[in-house]
């Protein structure tokens, strides 16, 4: 086992990059690492316990949950407050941000923002799905955190990761001093380093897009489509059309091999469909500290102001060059109105 470094031998290691840590942080990440194992254990198992199909019940977001995104969201809420170094949970599963209301949990620092299952359209049919997270600092001081320490830009994230229940099981953070990536290795049950100080390729040929929805996309996603399907050798263009459909897995992809993920705005989703809090703004900061660009199509997606809990934002993120074309098309074939309207009115 020499030389294999563990998630945990890791975060107590980085420990020292802060210099007034006491160690909440290093603990809140060992609490979301216990859960993503959980979690784990019931997704590689699915078709054997009664986990797979619909929960009947349906989220703020109008979507129908699926019974592992409940189990999920259990399971994170538990052991977020089993941990103590959390104050809020904000997650898609719940209409209203959850108080972790232990004697301990109530002046904790932090604040995380969660999507327990992502790609819960693809649980049924063994694709790869993940969890995604977010963590932020409270603004208050002491007493009750309020919705205020929750609405927080992406900029102030302390740290952020997501984990992919795929082929292997891989959790992926960032503290903004880079990202590294750990596989689960079922038989110590354990994360250990397999991915370190993980960098975007600046340029790629993979682009991902719910080409579904062509005809309600701005023009200038129609003509970024029209350039990757463009034969030019010198760009290795056309580029490959990939769409998981599990926004972290089809990210993940992307980091290692470069490329682009677009989720524009369309006509049932005007505003995108995609969550800033915790699905647009973690995946931001990670691509961002592996070297890519993560932007609405025309602004920093970290830099975009949250109004509301389940605010959602049009996403175009991967290989910092791709996202600069597509943004260039952007400008010039759509108007900042489509976005603006997004943010103005983030749940019409
Ligand atoms: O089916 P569509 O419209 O292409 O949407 C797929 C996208 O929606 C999501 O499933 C939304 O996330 P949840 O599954 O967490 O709701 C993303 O993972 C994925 O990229
Ligand atoms: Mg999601
Ligand atoms: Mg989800």
């Amino acid at each position: 086992m020499s030389g294999i470094k563990t998630l945990g031998q890791f975060i107590i290691e980085k420990q020292a990059d802060f210099p007034y840590a006491k160690g909440e942080l290093s603990r809140l990440l060992r609490d979301i690492g216990i859960a993503s194992k959980i979690v784990n254990r019931e997704v590689n198992k699915a078709g054997l316990v009664d986990i797979l199909g619909a929960a009947g019940t349906v989220n703020i977001q109008g979507e129908g949950q699926q019974k592992l995104d409940v189990f999920a969201n259990t399971q994170f809420i538990s052991a977020l407050t089993s941990g103590g170094e959390c104050c809020i949970v904000a997650t898609e599963e719940e209409d209203d941000f959850v108080k972790i209301d232990s004697p301990v949990s109530k002046n904790a620092k932090y604040i995380v923002c969660i999507d327990p299952l992502d790609g819960s359209s693809n649980i049924d049919c063994n694709v790869a799905v993940g969890t995604i997270f977010s963590i932020y600092r409270r603004k208050s001081v002491d007493g009750e955190a309020t919705i205020q320490d929750v609405l927080q830009k992406g900029t102030e994230q302390v740290a952020a990761g997501y984990v992919i229940y795929g082929s292997s099981t891989m959790l992926v953070y960032t503290t903004g001093k880079g990202v590294n990536g750990f596989t689960l290795d079922p038989s110590i049950g354990e994360f250990c380093m397999s991915h370190p100080d993980m960098k975007v390729p600046a340029n790629g040929s993979i682009y991902s897009i719910n080409e579904g929805n062509y005809v309600h996309f701005p023009e200038g996603v129609k003509k970024y489509l029209k350039y990757a399907q463009a034969e030019d050798k010198a760009t290795s263009r056309p580029y490959t059309s990939r769409y998981i459909g599990s926004m972290v897995a089809d990210i993940h992809r992307n980091l290692i091999k470069g490329g682009i993920y677009m989720y524009p705005t369309t006509a049932s989703s005007p505003n995108g469909k995609l969550r800033l809090l915790y699905e647009c703004n973690p995946m931001a900061f990670i691509i961002e500290q592996a070297g890519g660009t993560a932007s609405d199509g025309f602004n920093r997606i970290l830099e975009i102001e949250p109004t509301t809990l389940h605010q959602r934002t049009a996403i175009f993120i991967g290989s910092s060059s791709m996202v600069d074309v597509a943004e260039d098309l952007m400008a010039e074939y759509s108007s900042e109105m489509d976005s603006a309207r997004a943010i103005a009115h983030p749940l019409d």
